[in-house]
């Protein structure tokens, strides 16, 4: 459904080379730092701004190739696009109506019940939660086959995240063959949501692996200087200096489990595996 392969863009100092793949049916999460490349990424790929090199797939076309038809199989949230602050629920589901032959008029209705968005008020006095909410919901209610969502989750309270996550998750459930591109600098949310995540560091990918890998065979260990020293270092992939020694990231736990038994070795969450991939070195 997507595939870019070394897509390019320069702003100043700043050099985007990317290559991600999202086949159909899966959820695929893009997690970086501020600044990394996510919604540079994200521009690309719907056309908004044109790459300087490599090749951009989605859809299975040229991105500024895509028709009126192709957009409407793309659900979209951007941090920075949107609908007008002065118009209000009601108003957004008559452009909907005009904008999409495949906009579902009910679902939208029962959505904004659901997520309490009042009809009458202009979006310039939502909160940022209902923004969001109202956002997702006009992405998921025009039978859109590709979703793709930068920062949805980004500022919301721990309750409202997960009522949008909930409606990710639904949506994927109507048809085995939609997918979505979801970044995030929360990577717990892509934990819980994704397939599989790449990791985006200054413009490139650094890392990929599907969510059940990271969480099963990856493990941060804690070092000490001596341990670290004498520590079989085939496994490592990152690590990153502390204090007190070193936390290298593994994609072997079971091995160092095994001959390992003094060192302590973390469940690690996708967070302390991104902060010693963003932070460490490659080993
Ligand atoms: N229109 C632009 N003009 C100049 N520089 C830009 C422009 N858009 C993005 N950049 C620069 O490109 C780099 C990547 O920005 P981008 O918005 O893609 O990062 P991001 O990963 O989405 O960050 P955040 O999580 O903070 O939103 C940054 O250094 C940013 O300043």
């Amino acid at each position: 459904m997507i595939r870019m392969t070394k897509a390019q863009k320069k702003y100043g100092d700043f050099q985007l080379n990317c290559s991600l793949d999202v086949p159909a049916g899966s959820i695929t999460g893009l997690i970086g730092g501020n600044g990394s490349g996510k919604s540079t990424t994200f521009k690309l790929l719907l056309g908004l701004i044109s790459a300087e090199g490599g090749e951009i797939k989605i859809l299975g076309k040229n991105p500024n190739k895509l028709s009126a038809n192709d957009r409407e199989k793309i659900g979209v949230v951007m941090t920075d696009t949107g609908f007008s602050d002065y118009l209000n629920v009601k108003e957004i589901r008559q452009i909907l109506k005009s904008l999409y032959s495949t906009f579902d008029e009910e679902l939208f209705n029962s959505l904004c019940i659901r997520f309490d968005l009042p009809e009458e008020k202009k979006i310039l006095d939502f909160s940022t939660g209902m923004k969001a909410k109202l956002k997702t919901i006009v992405a998921v209610t025009h039978d859109a086959n590709l979703l793709i969502l930068d920062e949805v989750t980004a500022g919301l309270d721990v309750i409202v995240r997960n009522e949008i996550l909930d409606l990710l998750r639904e949506y994927m459930e109507k048809n085995e063959e939609r997918n979505i591109l979801i970044s995030s600098h929360i990577s717990s949310d892509l934990e819980n949501l994704c397939d599989d995540i790449y990791m985006i560091k200054n413009g490139e990918i650094v890392f990929y692996e599907e969510v059940d890998e990271l969480l099963g065979q990856y493990a941060v260990l804690k070092l000490s200087e001596e341990q670290y020293a004498q520590i079989e270092k085939e496994y490592i992939l990152f690590y990153k200096k502390e204090p007190y020694g070193y936390l290298c990231l593994t994609n072997q736990k079971q091995y160092y489990l095994d001959n390992y038994p003094d060192v302590v070795i973390e469940k690690s969450t996708i967070d302390e595996l991104m902060i010693v991939i963003n932070r460490g070195e490659e080993s």
